[in-house]
């Protein structure tokens, strides 16, 4: 069994937060602003609730008590949801007086006062009648129920962005997470209020020395490769702006998460998806790769952090996400050693300098696959009987007991997507082509993706259209991001593998 060591959290580290959204409903904010009456001085506002749900407008505040809610002659508010009269189901939620934004007059901290009997909600978490939070920049206020998500607060600091990036679309400060290059936040396009994820990126600094973004010509290239693909099954990217030492990246929001996440979930007791979930995911990232390398690119760097999860459901549809590494293959013969060391194939691990194909995203794959089966990775430097470099180049895998619990046809597809020699390493066509693809899990992995796709809406980037899916909000689940924090085994080796790897 793989021993692992423990993915330990910084003290300092915020937990982070995840946002699951079902798009069928999201359709965000008119832009109406509503103001107090100091705006007539011309002072500025302190904060500002930026609404996310169709007729709740996104409100300055200016007065150090801010009151939301229904309101009545009895009980005046600054903010009294009559937009929202219409949506009965979430009316109802609402009471006379929801909520109060409080700002101290001396500390300047700010804060929200319950008042509900409904009660209101930070960041999904119940505040209750009579209670108080501090409010933090990006925290999501709900309503009632954690789903109801109807503002992000923020503090008002208007001027970081670019007008070239906010004339066309809404930046909130709530982070989707963070990555090597800078932030990933939420933000939404202002012509029809679908919700987007923004990566910023600073073109001049980079954390992450495995990862080649530093410069603007990277970047470039990993725009140029997601402008030309349109795959359910691979994210969407809808445009690309430069001002300055900064790149946006606005790309398709995906709320559920990193896979990565998912295949050390503990409810899967790090034992793996099982066969039939396993299989259902299969396909999906089969179909991916297949359609990647027939349009000539290769993603060489394949692994389940850069595999986004729709939602939070156990048979979501993922995506396939980080295209920095990404070559197209018609254009240039690859020979870079370049991806994550136990996701990297024998021919690039070897590393001499001879051409390689996009057989290396096989590999990734299976190496993906491997571990989605059995909850642990297939190559790593915690097995200390030999270096991971010989466990790749000899191809040495381990099968552990939940292997009982799965086929030997789906342990033999593992095996030949990890065979050390390219040539014999299946292509993603002949993967495809199996009997062991044309089982009834696949089969409903291939009519979601449809579903999920005729919800697509067609946007225009660069003149190129790119099918994207309609962003229509409201589900949104935030977690805290320390999930890998105990357990051993297959988790801890894949959670160390991903520290190792970062
Ligand atoms: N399209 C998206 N929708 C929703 N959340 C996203 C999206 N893209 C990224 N995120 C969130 O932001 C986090 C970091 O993203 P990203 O993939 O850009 O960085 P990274 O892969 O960790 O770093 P690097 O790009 O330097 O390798 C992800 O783990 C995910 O939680």
């Amino acid at each position: 069994m793989v021993r692992g060591t423990k993915r330990r959290r910084n003290s300092t580290e915020k937990p982070k937060a995840v946002v699951t959204l079902h798009r069928e409903d999201t359709a965000l904010v008119d832009d109406q602003v509503t103001v107090g009456d100091s705006q007539c001085t011309g002072a500025k506002p302190y904060a500002r609730l930026v609404g996310i749900r169709r007729g709740v407008a996104t409100i300055d505040i200016f007065d150090d008590v801010f009151v939301c809610g229904r309101g009545s002659d009895e009980t005046p508010v600054n903010y009294n949801f009559s937009a929202l009269t219409h949506d009965v189901g979430l009316y109802r939620f609402i009471s006379k007086v929801q909520f109060a934004i409080n700002r101290a007059t001396d500390t300047r901290r700010i804060y929200l006062n319950d008042h509900s009997r409904n009660g209101t909600l930070v960041n999904q978490e119940m505040i209750g009648k009579g209670q108080t939070r501090e409010l933090m920049n990006g925290d999501l206020i709900s309503i009632g129920i954690p789903a109801l998500i109807i503002f992000v607060f923020e503090t008002t600091d208007d001027s970081q962005y670019p007008e070239e990036l906010t004339k066309k679309y809404h930046v909130t400060s709530h982070s989707l997470g963070k990555g090597g290059f800078g932030k990933v936040l939420l933000g939404y396009k202002r012509s029809d209020r679908s919700v987007v994820a923004i990566k910023v990126l600073n073109t001049q600094f980079s954390t992450r020395c495995s990862r080649a973004i530093a410069k603007i010509r990277d970047i470039k290239n990993e725009v140029e490769v997601m402008k030309k693909l349109d795959h359910p099954n691979i994210v969407g990217i809808y445009d690309w702006i430069t001002v300055s030492k900064y790149s946006y990246m606005v790309i398709e929001y995906v709320g559920g998460g990193e896979f990565f996440s998912k295949v050390v979930d503990s409810k899967y007791n790090r034992m793996g998806l099982g066969e039939s979930l396993g299989k259902y995911f299969a396909y999906q990232l089969i179909d991916a790769v297949m359609y990647l390398h027939s349009v000539g690119i290769c993603h060489r760097d394949i692994k389940p952090e850069n595999i986004l999860c729709s939602d939070k459901s156990e048979r979501c549809i993922l995506k396939l996400t980080d295209f920095g590494m990404a070559k197209t293959t018609t254009a240039a013969k690859m020979k870079t050693r370049c991806g994550t060391p136990s996701y990297n194939a024998p021919e690039i691990v070897a590393n001499e300098g001879i051409e390689y194909t996009p057989k290396v995203d096989i590999w990734s794959l299976g190496c993906v696959l491997f571990i989605t089966f059995a909850g642990y990775p297939p190559f790593s430097e915690e097995y200390t009987d030999m270096t991971m470099e010989k466990q790749v180049m000899t191809g040495r895998l381990l099968f552990h007991s939940q292997w009982r619990h799965i086929t030997h046809e789906t342990q033999k597809m593992i095996k030949w997507m990890l065979t050390v020699e390219p040539s014999k390493r299946p292509t993603a066509v002949e993967l495809m082509s199996t009997e062991w693809m044309k089982c009834a899990d696949c089969r409903t992995a291939k009519q979601d993706i449809l579903k999920n796709s005729a919800k697509a809406v067609k946007t225009t980037v660069g003149g190129q259209q790119t099918t994207v899916a309609a962003a229509t909000v409201i589900s949104t689940t935030v977690t805290a991001a320390a999930t890998i924090t105990t357990g051993g085994g297959g988790e801890k080796g894949v959670a160390a593998e991903k520290k190792r790897n970062q």
